[in-house]
């Protein structure tokens, strides 16, 4: 991959918080990606993860077939800030993946999505600021100064809800830039179309058919894609388990007819595919020799804790399909509706070439006795490195 286009660290005009853009490329089109507000050690621990979070954007759009490129943006906070706590503090911010394969427990304790050490706030629809341990998150004013941010780049970039961010946040930075998606709605149902997509691609590949009916599942946080994937899987007729740090999740597994069960055993379970749609990280040289599972097909972006770590689910024979593939519907959808206008049947085909993409890329890596991760790295290179024509209208 090659090295960043621009980027930007600035102290918020009106927060005073750091804000980092990273403009990964812009080789196909405009650079599109998350915004990520989230508590960080300091401010090059929110620009190691804005660098790595912008150059993944970029695969994930290439391999998407979207004419753009990668970028991201993220609020570093300081430990004990937290913002409006209308929806509470996600989960996301409250557990850690522990060393040894178990889930440790605790605030702002570890590795999240392998940087940021939690989530401040989280996505939702007041904009009330907040006050811990002394500091306090007027998130209006911090949105502001990304809008302003965003707006300072000239269009080089758009903005998305990321971890800790949601389309409220998107319409409060949509009042300083035009370059924002997401504002109208959850994208939680589309990113969960692809998951499927991509989940019938690894069922094929693995047991000769894409039909999920009387497949096992396990799927490891019931967030905003979980839930969907959850109801989806059961409705095709799959077995499913489920887990979730929040046990208020529980009510809503049982009544799509899945089986509940505690975030390790989830982890672990005797299933055809384990689908991650919590947090990243969650692929460890700790715990994929724990996994019992014959394939690994979710959303939770960067599920990997470093590259490596393919290599070591492709010795055990486990089928992994690369995060920035199964996890593109989110962005497919709101790239395709909001920036290109298509329409809603050509959005959700896109969304389901996710399967054919996929398909292309576990075929590949047989072929060439590679892990899917290199195949899809390869062909990310690839597509980003020739003059590929558009196959999207122009703005
Ligand atoms: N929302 C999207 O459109 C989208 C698109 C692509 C990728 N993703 C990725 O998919 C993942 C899920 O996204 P989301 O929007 O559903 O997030 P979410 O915050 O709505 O849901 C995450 C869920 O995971 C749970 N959780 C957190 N830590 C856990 C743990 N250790 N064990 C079990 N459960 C845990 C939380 O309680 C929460 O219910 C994230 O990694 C996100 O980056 C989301």
């Amino acid at each position: 991959m090659p090295i960043h286009q621009r980027v930007v660290v600035e102290r918020g005009t009106r927060s005073g918080f750091p804000i980092v853009v990273a403009v990964h490329s812009t080789a196909l089109g405009q650079a599109v990606g998350g915004c990520r507000m989230a508590v960080y050690r300091d401010w090059r621990a929110g620009l190691d993860d804005a660098l790595r979070l912008s150059t993944a954007m970029t695969s994930k759009a290439a391999l998407a077939g979207l004419p753009h490129g990668g970028g991201a943006a993220v609020v570093v906070l300081p430990r004990g800030a937290f913002g409006n706590t209308a929806g509470g503090l996600t989960a996301d911010g409250s557990m850690a993946w522990g060393p040894t394969g178990g889930m440790a427990e605790g605030v702002a304790g570890g590795p999240m999505d392998g940087m940021a050490e939690g989530v401040a706030g989280g996505p939702m629809d007041g904009m009330a600021g907040g006050l811990a341990g002394g500091v306090a998150v007027d998130r209006r004013a911090v949105l502001h100064d990304v809008g302003d941010v965003v707006r300072n780049l000239g269009g080089v970039f758009s903005i998305g809800p990321d971890v800790g961010t949601g389309p409220a946040d998107m319409r409060v930075i949509g009042e300083r830039t035009d370059h924002v998606l997401g504002r109208a709605g959850d994208s939680g149902p589309a990113a969960a179309a692809g998951v499927v997509a991509a989940i019938q691609a690894v069922v094929a590949d693995r047991f000769g058919s894409p039909s999920l009916s009387g497949r096992t599942f396990a799927v490891l946080g019931v967030g905003r894609v979980g839930v969907h994937l959850v109801d989806l899987l059961s409705a095709a007729g799959g077995k499913v388990l489920a887990a979730d740090v929040d046990g208020a999740r529980r009510t809503v597994v049982e009544s799509l007819g899945a089986t509940w069960t505690d975030p390790r055993t989830c982890l672990t379970a005797d299933v055809d595919v384990l689908v991650p749609a919590a947090l990243g990280g969650v692929l460890t040289a700790a715990t994929v020799p724990t996994l019992r599972c014959a394939a690994v097909a979710g959303p939770a972006n960067a599920q990997l804790d470093e590259p490596a770590t393919a290599d070591l689910l492709h010795e055990r024979g486990i089928l992994w399909a690369p995060d920035v593939v199964a996890g593109s519907g989110g962005i497919i959808h709101a790239v395709a509706t909001e920036l290109h206008r298509e329409t809603p049947p050509r959005v959700a085909a896109r969304v389901a070439g996710i399967g054919d993409t996929l398909t292309r890329i576990l075929d590949a890596a047989r072929e060439t006795s590679s892990t899917p991760a290199a195949a899809a790295s390869r062909l990310a290179g690839f597509l980003i490195g020739e003059p590929v024509a558009s196959t999207m209208a122009a703005c």
